[in-house]
């Protein structure tokens, strides 16, 4: 069941002028509801129109729909420690919308050496894909370089596989190559979305071929000296990249829908490197585009 919600024809150019202008989806929400509006349905209205913009929907016009069940329940399972791989995996701190979280012990010093060493001959410029062509190029805001790894390529990437799908709660067939990116001193990355938007060609290819992704766990691998937080602008975390420890988010229900509170930066390294291994997860088994 839903509700239809009509709106004004001055709420909705208010609100596409505030989007244009770069005002978050938050600062929307609240002015709404300081003008008396039920916060339910103006994050309701604010988000149908952040989706639209991602491609994920039509443009509202004077109405839309809300949902009346409550939101879905994260997909990382309850409680302080969760138990996977025989091992103990502390929930350091948590958020529940967007679904957030800081996890602790997910990989061991040895682990995290090795991954360094297996990737770094390996790395390329990292690259974006351009949403005019839908062809890769070299990122100019990330400058950052990385490189996959074949699901199960060695008996250690089949044993992390294993391991952050169950972290994830999905199937091992749902994860994408493991990635690793190295960040030298002075790199970061713009801030982005993880799901993939449906305008280029590639993107809804991928799509059609293995659902969107619906989560992230990026790993630090290394101490960095400086900078190299993980950030997230809607929700004011900043997550420190302590070798051995992740951080994991949620970013699409099982209707498909995204949360564009899920928006994540990688902060500038201001001193040292930073190495991270990154697994995406999908609503279905991956398929690769090859
Ligand atoms: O480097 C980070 O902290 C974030 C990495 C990231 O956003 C990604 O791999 O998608
Ligand atoms: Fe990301």
């Amino acid at each position: 069941m839903a509700t239809l919600i009509r709106f004004a024809p001055e709420l909705r150019s208010w609100l596409m002028q505030h989007l244009d202008r770069g005002r978050t989806p938050d600062a929307l929400v609240g002015t709404m509801q300081q003008r008396g509006m039920e916060p339910r349905a103006a994050r309701a209205i604010v988000e149908a129109f952040v989706a639209a913009r991602l491609g994920q929907g039509p443009m509202p016009d004077d109405s839309i729909e809300m949902p009346d069940q409550a939101s879905e329940p994260p997909r990382l399972p309850n409680g302080t420690r969760l138990k996977v791989d025989g091992r103990s995996v502390p929930v350091l701190a948590r958020a529940l919308q967007p679904t957030l979280a800081v996890l602790g012990n997910v990989l061991d010093a040895d682990e995290c050496r090795q991954l360094i060493e297996l990737a770094r001959p390996r790395l390329q410029p990292s690259t974006v894909v351009d949403p005019q062509t839908g062809r890769d190029v070299v990122s100019t805001g990330r400058s950052s370089y990385g490189m996959f790894f074949r699901p199960a390529e060695t008996p250690l990437i089949a044993r992390l596989d294993r391991r952050l799908s169950a972290l994830m709660n999905l199937p091992i067939e749902n994860g994408e190559g493991l990635q690793i990116l190295h960040y030298p001193c002075g790199a970061g990355s713009e801030p982005h979305f993880d799901f993939l938007r449906p305008d280029n060609a590639a993107n809804r290819d991928s799509i059609a071929r293995s659902g969107q992704r619906v989560s992230t766990l990026v790993c630090y691998l290394n101490d960095v000296a400086g900078g190299g937080e993980t950030l997230f602008p809607e929700t004011g975390w900043a997550v420190a990249p302590v070798p051995g420890h992740a951080v994991y988010f949620e970013y699409c229900d099982s209707r498909g829908r995204v949360e564009p509170r899920s928006l994540h930066a990688g902060g500038t390294v201001t001193q040292g490197e930073k190495w991270v291994a990154t697994k995406w997860m999908r609503q279905r088994r991956f398929v690769s585009a090859g």
